[in-house]
């Protein structure tokens, strides 16, 4: 079957979009993870698929999958260029669009000055919902409902990280470090990923405060490992920061590919993110 894809990125977090409003495209995990492959196939941290809604009110649903192939439920950047990509292919003339994910509804707003920011909706924090299996370490620890202490076995001994968990839709557990540059992301990312205590695995953050508006941020993906920039982790990450006292909204939120800001009003307020959204080229490829 012949593919045509655009392939996108914000803040070199990159993609492709596939327009399946007139088409359905029902893939096998296999074949959504060659196409994102780096050297089989076209290659992207994650693969947009646009639908039309199932929801009434909604303008799209927007089906999300990791490099490795996995469906997950949100996609921060990706959200960007969602809004971007339905309105170059002039599949909307709104500005402000209603779209429907695996977890919730969010609402990409292209600004008058072209950028976009998206309202991701609600954080939550219960373990349950990312999921986190909290089973032995007696509900929130005390006096704090921000972090809880994971052990982690390294390939030598064992350490134990105090990670805030938030759900943005996908699940997040963030760390706080003194420098995102010689943060341990590539030993603690994949062991964080796949932790027992988290049974459908988590994006793990890695966040240093600069000052109270401002972090450094990387983020080890799952089922994509660490990318150049992760909009649901920075949702995450400054929920979990203000949440522990450290970060005021907005904060800027500098990824190794461009920066973000976020905005949260605390409780149940949504978490606004805004940033870039680049079109790099269309193309077609056979599937
Ligand atoms: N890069 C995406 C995150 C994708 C989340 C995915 N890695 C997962 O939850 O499994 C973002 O900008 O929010």
């Amino acid at each position: 079957m012949k593919l045509t894809f655009t392939k996108m990125h914000g803040a070199g977090n990159d993609f492709i979009v596939v327009d399946a409003t007139t088409n359905p495209v029902e893939l096998s995990a296999a074949q959504w993870q060659r196409l994102a492959d780096r050297r089989f196939g076209i290659g992207a941290d994650q693969i947009l698929v646009v639908e039309k809604p199932v929801t009434a009110g909604c303008d799209f649903k927007y089906r999300i999958f990791n490099n490795d192939g996995s469906e997950v439920e949100q996609c921060g950047n990706g959200a960007r260029a969602f809004v971007k990509f339905v309105t170059e292919k002039g599949l909307t003339s709104k500005d402000s669009i209603r779209v429907e994910t695996m977890k919730g509804i969010i609402s990409p707003r292209l600004e008058a000055d072209g950028s976009i920011t998206v309202d991701m909706g609600a954080p939550r924090f219960d373990p349950a919902d990312l999921p986190f299996d909290a089973a032995g370490l007696g509900g929130w620890p005390e006096g704090d409902d921000t972090t809880w202490p994971l052990p982690v076995k390294l390939a030598v001994g064992a350490k134990t990280v105090f990670v805030s968990l938030v759900s943005m839709g996908n699940p997040h557990a963030v760390q706080v470090v003194a420098d995102a540059d010689t943060a341990p992301v590539e030993e603690m990312g994949p062991l964080i990923e796949r932790h027992a205590r988290f049974p459908k695995r988590v994006n793990a953050g890695f966040m240093q405060v600069v000052d109270r508006g401002h972090i450094r941020l990387r983020v080890y993906e799952r089922g994509s490992g660490e990318t150049l920039a992760c909009g649901t982790g920075a949702c995450a990450a400054v929920v979990a920061g203000i949440r522990r006292g450290l970060l005021d909204s907005p904060v800027r939120v500098s990824a190794r590919g461009g920066e973000l800001s976020v905005a949260w009003a605390g409780g149940d307020a949504p978490v606004y993110l805004s940033g870039p959204a680049v079109t790099v080229f269309e193309g077609e490829t056979e599937v």
